[in-house]
């Protein structure tokens, strides 16, 4: 089938169930097989490896996942297709479907989602590798990947459909505009490679902007170098919470309560940052230097 007669297929699919996309839900079916085959080929799937995904739709990367894959978790919030990708993916031994939102909070999965991957894990062997592979809905794709990261077992890989704007801030450096939290986060754990930029009109309903194929493989080396991970994603944040200011003033700031004035000006000179320093214009290393600093001037404030 090409693209055109697989969105054909998918209106008529929905349609003959009394339904329509729900923009809300940000349902942009992807109906270039091609590409779909692209992104499981991307994950380079082993009848060991537990996949998530986030966003069954109607199934069809769900089959192929199911297909390549030893364990498929799907998620999808949507009753409706949630029922249609039930009936679909019916006699898939393999396939587990959840209906629900794949996010507790901002902050948070579902925590069912990491229940049923240790679960698998534990069935599969604990050498089975752990990846997520989906076609994510755009609203919640920065959570997902980056409550991912902090949680145990962290993928191995994800490979994930996300908008072009969110896989270029991922993989972008410092001086760039896009360069911010979440690339020092992702960078810090994972290498990032953009697969494919693809245009609206492999979509249906089309977006209105460009998206990307991008793979992110994590590094458990550079993990195993934090003392405490949830400290560092924090002050990164707070880093680049007002991109425009200084450095020593986004800092003082952050830490107010925990260090004083004093107290950062020791940390920001030992490191060599000067007053008019701001967070964009450093790179990963050093951002992890400095929210380590920190992190142990306020524990010898503290004492
Ligand atoms: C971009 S579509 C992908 C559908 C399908 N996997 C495909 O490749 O064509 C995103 C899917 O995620 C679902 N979704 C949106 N928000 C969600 C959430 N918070 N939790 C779980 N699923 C969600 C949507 O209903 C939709 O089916």
């Amino acid at each position: 089938m090409d693209s055109r007669q697989t969105a054909t297929f998918l209106s008529k699919r929905l349609a003959a169930a009394g339904l329509r996309p729900v923009s809300r839900f940000g349902q942009n079916f992807l109906i270039d097989l091609n590409l779909v085959d692209l992104i499981a080929k991307s994950a380079d799937l082993q009848k060991t490896d537990i996949v998530l995904e986030i966003g069954t739709g109607v199934g069809s990367l769900t089959s192929r996942l199911s297909d390549q894959a030893g364990a498929v978790l799907s998620v999808e919030i949507d009753n409706n297709l949630h029922q249609l990708a039930s009936e679909e993916l019916e006699g898939r031994a393999n396939v587990k479907l959840i209906h629900g939102d794949a996010l507790r909070n901002k902050n948070a999965l579902r925590p069912e989602i990491m229940d049923h991957v240790r679960d698998a894990h534990a069935r599969l062997g604990e050498d089975s590798r752990f990846l997520l592979v989906a076609n994510l809905p755009y609203n919640i794709a920065t959570p997902i990947v980056s409550n991912l990261l902090h949680e145990i077992p962290t993928p191995d890989v994800m490979v994930v459909t996300i908008q072009k704007e969110l896989g270029d801030r991922m993989a972008a450096g410092p001086g760039s505009k896009d360069y911010g939290a979440l690339s020092v986060w992702v960078q810090s754990l994972c290498d990032v490679e953009v697969v494919r930029v693809l245009p609206p009109t492999v979509f249906w309903p089309r977006p209105k902007v460009h998206s990307a194929i991008i793979k992110l493989e994590h590094k458990p080396q550079r993990r195993a170098k934090f003392a405490d991970l949830a400290h560092f994603h924090a002050t990164t944040r707070a880093l680049f919470f007002h991109r425009r200011k200084f450095l020593r003033s986004v800092v003082i700031s952050a830490f107010k309560g925990r260090l004083n004035k004093e107290q950062v000006d020791v940390v920001l000179e030992r490191l060599g940052h000067q007053a008019d320093a701001r967070a964009e214009q450093l790179d990963v290393q050093q951002i992890q230097e400095l929210a380590e600093s920190l992190r142990l001037a306020e524990i010898d404030a503290a004492e």
